[in-house]
């Protein structure tokens, strides 16, 4: 439950577009809301030009899936609709639950284009109902955990702070984000909900105000340091950086250090950073306080962070906000929930998307993903989907041929490696079956997940691109159903 906007409690139910409840009617009043279907979320583009993204989501979406049942209120609301479902059906919701299946890939998980993320077997009336959301938390999640591994990879050594909320797109996003970062290798989120919801390190220093607020810098400061001695960084751009904030800085330092204190950091939010950084550098050192940290902040991004860095910018710490919480340069992931599978006369039968954009055309079939990790180097070769029947054979580690998806004729043996399962199973017939990682666990996981891949495929401009191969099998079942329906 989350709180409402107008002082009522909000189950997440009706958090779905209204073309699933009408669908879900129509199934009911035909007699088919119980038969069987099976859908497949994947994406078809990577962001931000990258060569991987990051998966994230599975967590809220556990929740979503374990919680979801339609409140009184929910119901009441559906009987004002005019289309006017039949009271029946609405009695038929009253009970609902998540009775299916459910398998997906680990958050941390390296994704790929075209590759199922997760997989619903579930009767239809359920499998359809849960579309909307699951796309809605897997895409944002998704999308600004692969922005944040942009971020790490241009700055791995230096401490990197998430400081989004006030430019977020709403609450939830603001927490959700600050996890979907930590997953990335993000330290600390400045958002205090966020630290208490999942037990992200928090981090805070202050604001303009506080320095305008007070009839001069240097008591601003001195005023901060008495209140919390232990954690000050002081903003010292607020007049101007090097002729007064940077010297105040040091005259706090000296007062703290009187006092067997010490000052954590300097933080810079404007004007040119990288010559900044460099002087205050200079002249922090030059005063003895070679350990105060210089903490930066206004507008950074991967392709900023790369600039300063290149420039020689002395920056210890970044604190990124607007840009990677809305991931400005690409504000959506276009993941998509499509059906591969349904009930047939009691068996289930694959099905097909045709579309005029060849790119378009789903893969048929309830499929399984796995990666090949070549035992010689250690390093994934492919992502491999296949049908579940030919499962056997990858998971023995028989030879497998691995199509160039641009140059089909070419193609790729592959002998010596080992195939590791994507997708997991998380819920077994409505039972929640996995012990979701903790947060940290997601986090180290992610980063072995990286050392995974050759730094060709992880690099910010321009990756290679990483080779996601359909089996044999999958592709002749593919290409027998685009000549039917054709
Ligand atoms: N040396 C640099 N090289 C490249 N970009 C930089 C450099 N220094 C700062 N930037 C970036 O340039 C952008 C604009 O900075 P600018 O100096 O115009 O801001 P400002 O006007 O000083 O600050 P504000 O408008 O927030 O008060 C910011 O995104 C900032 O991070
Ligand atoms: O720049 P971001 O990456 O979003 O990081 C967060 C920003 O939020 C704060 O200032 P705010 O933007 O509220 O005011 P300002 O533009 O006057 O600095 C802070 O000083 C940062 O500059
Ligand atoms: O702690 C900070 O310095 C901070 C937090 C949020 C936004 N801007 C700065």
């Amino acid at each position: 439950m989350v709180e409402g906007g107008i002082g009522m409690t909000d189950s997440l139910a009706l958090h779905t577009d209204k073309y699933q409840i009408n669908m879900m009617y129509a199934h009911w009043k035909r007699g088919t809301a119980d038969e069987v279907a099976v859908f497949e979320a994947y994406f078809r583009k990577l962001p931000f030009g990258n060569g991987y993204a990051v998966f994230a989501g599975l967590e809220r979406i556990v929740g979503y899936i374990k919680g979801l049942a339609f409140a009184e209120e929910d119901i009441a609301y559906l009987r004002t609709q005019e289309e006017g479902y039949e009271e029946a059906f609405l009695e038929r919701l009253r009970e609902f639950r998540f009775t299916g299946n459910l398998y997906s890939m680990l958050e941390g998980t390296l994704v790929f284009p075209n590759q199922p993320l997760i997989r619903v077997e579930a009767r239809i009336f359920e499998a359809q109902l849960v579309e909307t959301a699951l796309l809605n938390f897997l895409n944002y999640q998704t999308l600004i955990a692969t922005k944040a591994s942009r971020i790490k990879r241009v700055a791995p050594d230096e401490l990197l702070l998430e400081f989004g909320t006030r430019r977020a797109q709403e609450a939830d996003a603001a927490v959700w984000g600050a996890r979907a970062t930590y997953i990335a290798g993000f330290h600390a989120t400045s958002n205090l909900r966020a630290g208490k919801l999942f037990g992200i390190q928090t981090s805070g220093t202050h604001a303009h105000s506080w320095v305008q607020g007070h009839d001069s810098e240097e008591d601003a400061f001195r005023q901060y340091a008495e209140a919390l001695p232990d954690h000050v960084t002081l903003l010292v751009d607020t007049y101007d950086t090097l002729k007064s904030g940077v010297p105040n800085a040091i005259k706090t330092a000296r007062w703290l250090a009187d006092r067997g204190k010490r000052l954590h950091g300097i933080r810079l939010d404007s004007g040119d950073l990288a010559y900044l950084s460099k002087r205050a550098r200079a002249m922090l050192d030059d005063a003895g306080f070679p350990e105060v940290r210089i903490v930066a902040s206004n507008d950074l991004d991967e392709n900023i962070i790369s600039e300063l860095k290149a420039q020689g910018a002395r920056i210890d710490v970044w604190g990124v906000g607007t840009q990677l919480i809305t991931a400005f340069d690409q504000p959506s992931l276009g993941g998509v929930y499509k059906l591969v599978a349904r009930q047939k006369d009691g068996e289930l039968i694959p099905v097909i998307k045709i579309s005029g954009n060849p790119e378009k055309i789903s893969t048929p079939g309830a499929k399984d993903v796995y990666r090949i990790v070549s035992r010689r180097t250690g390093k994934a070769e492919a992502d491999y989907i296949c049908l579940p029947e030919e499962q056997e054979a990858v998971v023995t580690g028989e030879s497998i041929r691995l199509p160039d998806p641009l140059h089909p004729h070419q193609s790729k043996l592959v002998t010596d490696y080992e195939a590791l399962p994507l997708l997991h199973p998380i819920f077994k017939d409505g039972d929640l079956i996995l012990e979701l990682p903790t947060l940290d666990g997601i986090r180290s996981y992610h980063e072995e997940q990286l050392s995974l891949f050759w730094p060709e495929v992880l690099r910010k401009l321009n990756p290679e691109t990483y080779r996601v191969n359909v089996s044999q099998d999958l592709w002749e079942l593919r290409a027998a159903l685009i000549e039917r329906y054709h």
